[in-house]
């Protein structure tokens, strides 16, 4: 019941009394419950609310039935994103499998008994919430939640190519907290853990809003600035390491100075990920040797903006 309070669900039927009638059932198990009258409706309002998790559609309605409704949707939102049972009060048996086959996760006869209705609705949220899980330990780091490496490497093969195609521009960064040996020596592997966690969470702050964030190894982290050339991410990354090496992170065993070097790679047409990466890893080694806390662009020399 407490999960149900967050899940958004959005009831597409054209019969005002139906809808009332399934948003009573839904309000039961405290869900939240949005209504379209048609699928039209419905488009607009699942465009308006990206959060709503389950549509539960009908099939005969005027402008845009069940059917097409669904086809619709599943352009933009695969079973994994977006649950959806679908409803008819039609006779017709073939309706079911084709509901499925269209892209909807369940069907339920008209009329249906209540408990039949919520068992769907869980079975449905429950798989979803499986598929979630699965999902985040495949692609997110399992102690600070930003993306893995994997789900980095699988997501930038796709995004070169279609930066190559349309001439766009992207800057990498490659960032490795300082000394960071020291830290887990001094203070334990478990503190160095906590300043993994909140330095992550500086990085998500600051840039995950408009460009990715992933851990790809130890205490290495990666930015990928989509539309940003070298000098910008530059700036952005210098204004970070600036303002990191200002707050210590707290953790357990009290407050701690963190700094960070930075290697910051420009996207050149005809390279992979490995070939980019490997060139923000030149920057960062010059960073490195140019004595750290510094953001240094590959091939470039060590710059400071003060
Ligand atoms: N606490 C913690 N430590 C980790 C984790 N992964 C890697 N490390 C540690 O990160 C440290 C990395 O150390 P080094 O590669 O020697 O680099 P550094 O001490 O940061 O020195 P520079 O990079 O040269 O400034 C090692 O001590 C690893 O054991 C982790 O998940 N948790």
């Amino acid at each position: 019941m407490q999960r149900n309070q967050s899940v958004k669900v959005l009831v597409a039927d054209d019969s005002m009394v139906s809808r009332k009638f399934i948003r009573s059932l839904l309000e039961q198990h405290l869900f939240q419950v949005i209504e379209a009258d048609d699928g039209i409706a419905a488009l607009e309002t699942l465009n308006e609310n990206p959060d709503i998790t389950l549509l539960i559609t009908d099939y005969n309605m005027p402008r845009l039935d069940g059917f097409g409704l669904i086809i619709k949707v599943r352009e933009q939102k695969s079973r994994e994103e977006l649950a959806i049972i679908g409803l008819s009060s039609d006779g017709d048996e073939s309706l079911s499998a084709r509901f499925i086959k269209n892209g909807a996760n369940d069907f339920l006869q008209k009329p249906f008994v209540h408990e039949e209705f919520h068992c769907r609705v869980l079975t449905t949220l429950d798989a979803l919430d499986m598929v979630t899980r699965l999902w985040e330990q495949a692609n997110l780091d399992y102690l600070t939640n930003v993306f893995n490496r994997r789900y980095f490497f699988n997501l930038y093969e796709e995004k070169l190519n279609l930066i190559a195609q349309k001439k766009g521009v992207l800057a990498l960064a490659l960032l490795d907290i300082d000394f960071f040996k020291q830290v887990n020596d001094t203070y334990g592997h478990d503190v160095g853990d906590e300043v993994l966690i909140e330095f992550a969470k500086r990085l998500q702050h600051s840039f995950s809003q408009h460009f990715t964030v992933a851990r790809i190894g130890g205490e290495e982290f990666v930015v990928g600035f989509k539309g940003l050339n070298v000098e910008k991410a530059y700036t952005l990354l210098d204004r970070f390491r600036m303002q990191l090496e200002v707050t210590p992170i707290a953790t357990s065993k009290g407050s701690i100075d963190i700094t960070v070097s930075t290697g910051v790679s420009e996207f050149s047409c005809d390279e992979n990920v490995d070939e980019l990466l490997n060139r923000a890893d030149i920057g960062l080694y010059d960073a490195k040797a140019s004595g750290r806390n510094v953001v240094c662009i590959a091939e470039g020399k060590p710059q400071k903006t003060f």
